[in-house]
């Protein structure tokens, strides 16, 4: 296939999925409505190789079941981060769908059967998803790019119109904020953008959209510190038992409610 076929191919694989609900695609984007997560399911429909972004651990019965259904074999389960509000899924996954390999990055913390160091990549199919190293919310995160789509998985390093927090794990404001500005918003301006949570009923942004209407981020430095210093969000009601959870892949024994 010619560099323009894969990218045509690429943009219909992933337009067929999300935008037009054609039969037989392998995108999907999934939702946890208890933790208000999104959960990417993405395919090389050839090779039948899929990865999972960000899967909750409650519903991978669910992801397990659409992946078999769709004929699809699940190499990587990627969290974007160790996460607070819910427990992931990869852990469970892999016992659902044995030869799943679970990922994170180096800088998590975290334990998975793989550890990504910045820029590393893992392929799934003849796609590749490479994780930039975007820490702030937390010193792990990672931002997961497939340049062949022209999409980024942000996890909460940047949501849409808005921003993962900095007041726990090892959040920074100052690393946050650099983090956006020299690694996502120097991406190509039509780069979709898809986040680990939206609390609006947005699903998707670019990074066009980001650079001129994030209310937080178009502001200088010191002024998005001082925003980010008087958020007052209530901590998220799971952290206590999802942050243990996570450092074990969720795999720890989780305490009863
Ligand atoms: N109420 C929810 C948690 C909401 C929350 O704190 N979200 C995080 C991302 S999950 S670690 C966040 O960074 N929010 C930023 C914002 O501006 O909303 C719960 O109890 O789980
Ligand atoms: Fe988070």
């Amino acid at each position: 296939m010619s560099p323009v076929e894969l990218r045509q191919d690429s943009r219909r694989v992933l337009h067929g999925a999300w935008n037009r609900s054609r039969k037989s695609t392998g995108n999907r984007l999934l939702f946890d409505e208890k933790s208000w997560t999104y959960t990417y399911l993405l395919a090389d429909l050839t090779s039948k190789e899929a990865i999972l972004i960000d899967p909750v651990l409650e519903q991978a019965p669910r992801d397990a079941k659409l992946i078999q259904e769709l004929g699809l074999k699940l190499t990587y389960a990627l969290n974007t981060h160790m996460h607070a509000d819910h427990i992931t899924g990869t852990g469970y996954l892999k016992q659902l769908l044995p030869g799943t390999v679970s990922v994170i990055s180096e800088a998590s913390g975290a334990k998975a059967d793989k550890h990504l160091k910045d820029n590393e990549v893992v392929k799934f199919g003849r796609f590749e998803i490479k994780g930039l190293s975007t820490p702030g919310h937390t010193n792990g995160c990672m931002t997961y790019l497939v340049d062949e789509m022209g999409i980024a998985f942000t996890g909460d390093t940047l949501l849409i119109r808005g921003c993962g927090r900095t007041d726990f794990q090892e959040g920074d404001s100052r690393t946050l904020y650099k983090s956006v500005h020299e690694r996502i918003f120097t991406l190509p301006d039509n780069y979709r953008l898809f986040p680990a949570h939206d609390y609006k009923g947005n699903m998707e942004t670019s990074v066009a959209e980001e650079k001129q209407y994030n209310p937080r981020l178009t502001k200088d430095v010191d002024a998005f510190v001082e925003i980010m210093a008087n958020l007052n969000l209530p901590y998220p009601k799971m952290i206590d038992k999802a942050v243990p959870a996570n450092r074990e892949c969720g795999l720890y024994d989780i305490p009863k409610e």
